[in-house]
């Protein structure tokens, strides 16, 4: 039997169809999204028909995708305006006061298992009800990115897991619930919202006679695919960093820095979740004229530290901490350390920088690593693979480069196919092991203790050119 994966995450789908017995992938295919932090959810579709061959072969499926994406429908099931995305941060103002009116962040996270900022769904609704209450008012139900998928693809109804509804903010993951008063709060109605299937449910067929699995969120979807364990922490290097770890029991952090997420297998998924990641990478790479693996080569040809360059990395603002309006800052150039080598280190560290803090709030809420996994585009970057071990203070193993939400998708398509209690054992990924270099490591305090400064000196008033993003 074949099963068929799909990642439809915020830059592009990907797409594997493996083996339902243990996971060998024997196809392979991806289609770009269109840029920006809205998109017609048609677009997703449209990617999605250039795999349309490669699906047919499949005996089940299953969507994994970008979280928290606002997908509003009217009676008819036609969306009313463009998906808003989790990294659009246009709703910061309303995720402040939605906090404030609600009982504060401590409620918010004893209640939905996250304090909501700008990327959660709640929030979107109440930007919508305030700037479009025409569209607000049309809406009758709202689905999430991986959702509307699986309705387009065959679901009998609208589904979703509860995966993926945890990072709504507007479903309980401790009591396994929605909360209809806070998506009233935020909306000024009650919208239909799809019905929360159970792991390994059978939701629907498609055209061609599959079985659909009910699909999750994408760093869900990583964690399956990954057969994570407790203690294993994942570092994900996508269009968003996200760190996260599968706990038994749900997480409330009235800090807001970690989201308490649920995973797709009945246990929780704490996470923490950054706007600025492979991109930092890209924009680097563009701004010294080379590529992605020039990137690198010229920040492992630059010595640790960077000749004293430090990038504050929030490019399109950020998520975590709370500056939706930030922009990059890039201190301490001189005319003698003003090289590209230099600036692409800057970059590489960074980015670790960031995903280390990160590490650190996961870690402030009990979550004690075993081992670091470190995932996503990123992690094809040897200079990421490098210099992580010592920025992150620990070694790191670096799974063989692979679609792992997709991969997570499949083997969901594949647990409703096999009907057992727990996912089918496949085997763990191929994975390396890496170590901190001793120069490196003997530089990491001072780049982190640089870094760390940059970011509490900067001032989180916003700066962005063309007014606030908010
Ligand atoms: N060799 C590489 N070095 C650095 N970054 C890379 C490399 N290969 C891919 N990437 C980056 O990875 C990102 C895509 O990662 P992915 O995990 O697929 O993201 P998403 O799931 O958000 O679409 C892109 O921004 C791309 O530039
Ligand atoms: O908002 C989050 C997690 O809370 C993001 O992780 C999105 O789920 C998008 O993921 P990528 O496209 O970067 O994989």
């Amino acid at each position: 039997m074949l099963v068929a994966g799909i990642d439809s995450s915020t830059q592009s789908v990907k797409v594997l169809l493996c083996d339902a017995d243990d996971g060998t992938v024997v196809a392979s295919a991806a289609a770009p999204h269109p840029d920006g932090t809205e998109c017609p959810p048609g677009a997703w579709w449209d990617a999605l028909g250039k795999a349309r061959d490669l699906l047919e072969r499949a005996d089940a499926v299953a969507v994994a995708a970008q979280q928290h994406g606002m997908v509003a429908l009217d009676e008819d099931g036609k969306t009313v305006r463009p998906a808003l995305l989790w990294n659009d941060t246009r709703s910061a103002p309303q995720a402040r006061a939605l906090v404030e009116e609600l009982g504060g962040p401590g409620t918010w996270a004893e209640r939905a298992g996250s304090v909501p900022l700008a990327s959660f769904t709640v929030t979107k609704l109440r930007w919508m009800a305030e700037h479009e209450p025409e569209n607000a008012r049309r809406t009758a139900s709202v689905l999430l990115p991986h959702d509307w998928l699986t309705l387009r693809l065959g679901a009998s109804g609208p589904v979703t897991d509860r995966g993926d509804a945890s990072g709504t903010g507007y479903w309980s993951p401790a009591e396994g619930r929605y909360l209809p008063e806070l998506v009233r709060a935020a909306l000024g109605h009650e919208p239909v919202l799809p019905r929360v299937a159970g792991s390994a449910e059978t939701v629907g067929e498609t055209p061609w006679g599959a079985r659909l699995a009910p699909g999750t969120g994408d760093n869900m979807g990583a964690a399956l695919g990954l057969g994570l364990r407790e203690g294993d922490v994942v570092v994900s290097i996508g269009t968003s960093g996200t760190v996260f770890a599968v706990a038994s029991a749900p997480a409330a952090d009235p800090s807001g820095l970690v989201a308490g997420f649920a995973d797709a297998t009945g246990r929780f998924l704490p996470l923490v979740c950054t706007l600025n990641a492979a991109r930092v990478l890209t924009s680097a790479a563009a701004l010294t004229g080379t590529d992605l693996d020039g990137l690198a080569a010229r920040a492992l040809a630059a010595r640790p530290g960077a000749g004293g360059l430090t990038l504050l990395p929030y490019l399109d603002g950020e998520r975590t901490p709370d500056r939706p309006g930030a922009t990059g800052v890039l201190a301490g150039l001189t005319t003698a350390n003003a090289t590209p080598e230099n600036l692409a280190r800057a970059a590489v560290e960074a980015l670790l920088c960031s995903l280390a803090d990160a590490a650190g709030h996961l870690a402030a809420q009990g979550v004690r690593p075993r081992r670091v996994l470190l995932i996503g585009g990123g992690a094809r970057s040897a200079a990421v693979r490098a210099l992580a071990p010592s920025l992150f203070g620990t070694p790191v193993t670096v799974p063989e480069p692979a679609e792992y939400v997709a991969l997570g998708a499949a083997r969901q398509a594949a647990w409703a196919l096999a009907g057992t209690p727990e996912p089918p054992a496949w085997p763990d990924p191929p994975a390396t092991e890496h170590t901190a270099a001793d120069a490196d490591a003997a530089a990491a305090g001072e780049i982190r203790a640089r870094y760390a400064g940059l970011r509490d000196t900067t001032p989180t008033a916003d700066r962005r050119p063309g007014g606030p993003r908010e």
